[in-house]
């Protein structure tokens, strides 16, 4: 049933896009695009040293790196080309850390790592990848580290390497939940305004503007597979006198009950609107107008069962009810037109009752 219940973004809704933030697919892109040129000048710069591992390997990443951009030009996987990039980034801060590349300066790049992970994965994946990576560091630069490798690395500069990193990750992670709470806030935000744009203050059901919205939807579907459709107005009987006599709060009390009791006796697939003042509108799709009628009635007897509690007594209310169903080649315009001639005729006919439109079977 379109009636809305306040939908909280989900934290899924934290992968989504919020406008001015850089999209992850064309951040890689980049970094690839930048991260080419300076492996290959690195490669260079090894091959000049007679390096015969590193200017080879720089090579190679420069290559997958290339050939994860044209994967994801081609297939359009945001998720490949995420992995792939990390995988690659990875497999690349660690070589640069145990080889000691360029005299064992090239370990710098290592504060690239963190921000970039952070931001194109998920948290969980950043928070793995950081610690993961400063527990490998740590006995990197433990005296089992240089058991295994031969880095150049001294123990002042260890010592600095480690806490500037570990400060950087720590950071990295906090800005990150930050950014994901903020962007979590306004997506929030932005769920609340569009709830609010689309529903009615008092009851929780479907505005004017979204019930017209529905109602143009539910059109066009009529005109593509003529799926015939039906729409009963509804107008509390005497309201006025409700409100003069007992308060325009137990008016408003009143206008809920029938909301609700509209919800308990339509369909999850029907769209029910608050259309004016103390008038509602039900949308029933595939519904054709008998049908209607009928369910105009069970709504009716409903309504003459229920009331609101005040003081001792209780207040009842009965409702009018105007039906019509979809014609061939007849606008929403018409359609509307029908049922409110419908309901002016149940209003003549003494209220508490439900017609058909015109041309369609009787009350
Ligand atoms: N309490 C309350 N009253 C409202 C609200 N919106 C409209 N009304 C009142 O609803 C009343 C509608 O009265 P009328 O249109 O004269 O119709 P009625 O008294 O229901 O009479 P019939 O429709 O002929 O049966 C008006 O007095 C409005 O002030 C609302 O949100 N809350």
């Amino acid at each position: 049933m379109t009636t809305g219940s306040l939908k909280t973004p989900d934290p899924k809704l934290s992968q989504f896009r919020v406008k001015g933030e850089i999209p992850v697919p064309l951040l890689i892109n980049w970094l690839t695009a930048v991260a080419i040129p300076l492996l290959l000048f690195f490669a260079w710069r090894s091959s000049l040293r007679d390096d015969p591992v590193t200017s080879p390997l720089l090579v190679t990443i420069a290559v997958l790196l290339a050939i994860n951009a044209a994967v994801f030009w081609f297939s359009g996987s945001k998720v490949a080309q995420r992995r792939g990039f990390i995988a690659l980034i990875t497999v690349l801060f660690t070589y640069l850390a145990v080889h000691a590349v360029e005299d064992g300066s090239a370990i710098i790049w290592l504060f690239a790592y963190p921000p970039i992970i952070f931001y194109i994965s998920d948290a969980r994946v950043g928070v793995l990848a950081c610690a993961g990576g400063f527990i490998a560091l740590l006995l990197l630069f433990s005296p089992l580290g240089d058991l295994i490798f031969s880095a150049p690395y001294s123990p002042g500069f260890r010592l600095t390497m480690l806490a500037a990193l570990g400060f950087e990750m720590v950071t990295c992670y906090i800005l990150d939940q930050s950014r994901r709470r903020s962007k979590l806030g306004l997506l929030k935000l932005a769920a609340d305004f569009e709830y609010a744009a689309k529903h009615d203050s008092l009851t929780g059901l479907a505005n004017r503007r979204e019930a017209l919205a529905q109602l143009d939807a539910e059109y066009q579907r009529y005109l593509r597979s003529a799926r015939s459709f039906s729409v009963l107005l509804m107008d509390i009987d005497l309201f006025k006198s409700v409100n003069d006599t007992h308060g325009h709060h137990v008016g408003d009390e009143l206008i809920i009950l029938v909301a609700r009791t509209l919800r308990g006796e339509c369909r999850k697939i029907d769209t029910l609107a608050r259309w004016g003042g103390e008038e509602f509108l039900a949308l029933l799709p595939e519904t054709e107008t008998d049908e209607a009628l009928k369910m105009a009635n069970r709504i009716r007897e409903a309504i003459a069962r229920s009331a609101v509690p005040v003081d001792e007594h209780a207040v009842k209310a009965t409702i009018s009810i105007g039906a019509a169903g979809m014609r061939a080649s007849e606008s929403i315009d018409r359609l509307l037109q029908h049922a409110d001639e419908a309901l002016y005729r149940a209003k003549t006919l003494g209220r508490d009752q439900a017609c058909a439109a015109e041309g369609e079977n009787a009350a």
